[in-house]
């Protein structure tokens, strides 16, 4: 059966996997991905390449055009997959806003993982001293934020399947 697919946000820490998985999941699941790293103005990338964490004013306006592109997708009647950090309640409460219905997808894992991965990766703007910053941002997420968990240690088919089964299922247990 084929899952109805909710606007997807692949979220977590730099380094986390959130591009690998968001274009994997976008190949998988057949719908548009987009990494919101695509999205951030030159004034962002220029901070962060300098090792300066973003602020609340800097991430706002980017935020904003995040869940435009997803509203867009559901306007065209598709969903679409983001791989964006979405550290903060109030960010994924501005993402929520453009989209009701969105469906977060956060890598949670062990620091030491994700830290040997960002050690091993080329980035085009992200330095890997700004982890501890984003780790400090990172807000857990609350009860009534709908998602799917996926561990950090899983491969990227694992987590794929995962999320697949996790779609079919919860839409099986969807009365139409
Ligand atoms: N599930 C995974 N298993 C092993 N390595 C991974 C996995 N997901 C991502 N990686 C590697 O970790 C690094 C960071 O992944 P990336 O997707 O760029 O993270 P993010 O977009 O969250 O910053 C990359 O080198 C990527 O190839
Ligand atoms: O401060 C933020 O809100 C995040 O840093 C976010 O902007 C993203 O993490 C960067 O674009 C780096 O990209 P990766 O997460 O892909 O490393």
């Amino acid at each position: 059966m084929t899952p109805a697919i909710p606007p997807l946000v692949v979220m977590g820490v730099s380094g986390s996997g959130k591009s690998v998985l968001g274009q994997a999941l976008g190949q998988g699941l057949g719908i548009p991905f987009i990494d919101a790293d695509d999205l951030h103005p030159a004034s962002n990338k220029a901070l962060m390449a300098a090792g300066i964490p973003l602020s609340d004013a800097d991430r706002f306006p980017w935020l904003t055009l995040v869940g435009a592109t997803l509203a867009r997708g559901v306007a065209d009647g598709h969903a679409s997959v983001v791989a964006c950090s979405a550290l903060k309640r109030s960010y994924r409460d501005l993402l929520r806003s453009h989209v009701p219905g969105l469906l977060l997808v956060p890598i949670d894992g062990p620091a030491e993982i994700i830290a040997r991965r960002l050690e091993t990766r080329e980035h085009e703007f992200m330095p890997a001293t700004l982890l501890a910053s984003q780790l400090a941002t990172l807000e857990p997420l609350e009860a009534d934020e709908a998602h799917i968990r996926v561990p950090a240690e899983l491969s990227v088919e694992e987590a794929v399947d995962l999320v697949r089964t996790r779609l079919t299922a919860s839409a099986a247990a969807t009365p139409r």
